[in-house]
């Protein structure tokens, strides 16, 4: 494992573009095995799981021609694919479970043993996946791991789903646009990478209504189409940058085609006092207050809280416990979504943070702290190596932050890109 060593409290300047997002890219890769015809992506990040995915691909007897400077990915997957690297999933993400419609739609069988874990956030359930699949006529075996079977072409369904999941919205949507008939999802999730999917499945044929929102009709083709699309700019990673930039007290500017996205995730950020100027095609942070906004409201404490899209996302909330932990006030930090993304918290304590963890799901962090850099250790979280990033980049001295690796899941080059604004940020091991 790899740690990172940050000498901090020096100020990021400068402009900067963001990377193709992972929770995008991902999905719509899975979903070219759905057409036998080339599909090609521009704006792929240079990630390891993009490799993995990539590296399961050729495993089965498709073509991968991956041009990581250009940043483009043509994907080729023959008519007839070897059935037996299919059951070999890839390990340790989550995007394994996005495999499965696919692989399903093309093999007919499908045989694993793996339950799809990503970042340890709790339980990461592939129940909703294995019923959507159930729920299109796939027959299940449990006998000795998971055995689903789909021997004939799937006929459009309604669910109503307990949840917005976004991986389980990407398996309907994929079974769906394959199966006859229209089917409807409701309670759909809509993050922009959903969002990205769903424009792809239409490109590629399929009649796709109701995207961005929580009801999602498709009507299945019988054969879907190649198709070219450019992965879309990741919002995590600009408001990453944006975080940053500002809480080092430097003036970052990322360009992006992708702010109409961000007016709830800066208005977040503007509580913990970060200062942003937004134009087109573009946003700087340009200052740091340090206050938090209190509410009006009295006995209320101010709060994040993150949950399904519209609504800030989870994978951001680490970020922002990273700015908080400099501020004056109090802050709440709601996470609505994972009951397991928290416990990591005890880790800010080393940085002279004073948190109180009131349940798995919210965390209190109280203000005016006096703050030291610090050894700490990064949990199997993309999002929380990131966070202790920008809490060790706004605190004077060496820090180092042990196991840092997953951010190479996510986050391409961002020790280059960070050094470019000017941090002094560096990989050990
Ligand atoms: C590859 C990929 O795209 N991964 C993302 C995807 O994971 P993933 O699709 O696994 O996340 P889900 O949207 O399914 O939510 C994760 C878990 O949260 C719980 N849950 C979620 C919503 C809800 O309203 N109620 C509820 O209980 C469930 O236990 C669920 O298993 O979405 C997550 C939530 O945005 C992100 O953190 C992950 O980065
Ligand atoms: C939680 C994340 O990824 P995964 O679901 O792939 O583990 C993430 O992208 O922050």
């Amino acid at each position: 494992m790899a740690n990172l060593i940050v000498n901090g409290g020096v100020p990021l300047n400068g402009r900067i573009r963001p990377s193709g997002n992972k929770n995008a890219v991902l999905p719509m890769m899975c979903a070219s095995l759905l057409t036998a015809e080339p599909v090609t992506f521009t704006n792929v990040p240079d990630i390891t799981d993009v490799a993995k995915i990539g590296a399961y691909f050729r495993e089965i007897g498709s073509e991968v021609e991956h041009d990581v400077e250009a940043g483009t990915l043509r994907l080729h997957h023959p008519k007839t694919l070897d059935p037996a690297g299919a059951e070999h999933l890839p390990l340790g993400i989550r995007s394994a479970v996005l495999l499965l419609a696919p692989v399903l739609h093309r093999m007919g069988r499908l045989r694993f043993d793996v339950d799809a874990k990503g970042c340890a956030l709790g339980i990461r359930e592939i129940d909703p996946h294995i019923d959507t699949l159930t729920t299109f006529g796939a027959a299940l075996d449990k006998s000795g791991g998971i055995d689903l079977t789909l021997k004939t072409r799937p006929e459009a369904r309604s669910i109503w789903a307990e949840y917005a999941s976004v991986t389980a919205t990407e398996t309907f949507a994929m079974i769906a646009a394959v199966a006859e008939g229209t089917s409807v999802l409701t309670n759909a999730a809509s993050e922009p990478h959903v969002q990205a999917l769903c424009r792809m499945l239409s490109d590629m044929g399929a009649g796709v209504e109701g995207i961005g929102t929580s009801r999602l009709t498709i009507k299945g083709r019988d054969r879907l189409g190649g198709t070219t699309q450019r992965v879309p700019d990741d919002h995590h990673e600009v408001a990453t940058f944006l975080a940053f930039g500002g809480v080092t007290g430097g003036q970052v500017t990322v360009e992006t085609d992708i702010i109409a996205e961000m007016p709830l995730i800066l208005e977040q950020f503007g509580k913990l006092g970060l200062q942003f100027e937004t134009r087109e095609g573009e946003v700087t942070v340009t200052g740091w207050t340090r206050q938090v906004t209190q509410p009006l409201t009295q006995q209320m404490t101010a709060k994040i809280e993150a949950a399904p899209w519209p609504y800030f996302p989870a994978d951001l909330l680490p970020q922002a416990v990273g700015v908080a932990v400099g501020c004056e006030g109090d802050v709440m930090f709601w996470n609505k979504v994972y009951e397991g993304a928290l416990a990591w918290s005890s880790e800010l304590a080393k940085f002279g943070v004073r948190a109180h963890l009131s349940d798995p799901h919210r965390l209190i962090l109280f203000g005016g702290n006096r703050l030291k850099p610090a050894e700490v250790e990064a949990p199997y979280i993309i999002r929380v190596v990131v966070g202790l990033a920008i809490a060790a980049m706004q605190i004077e001295g060496r820090s180092k932050i042990l196991k840092a690796d997953p951010l190479r899941r996510a986050h391409p080059n961002l020790i280059e890109n960070l050094t470019r604004l000017g941090a002094d940020i560096a990989w050990e091991g």
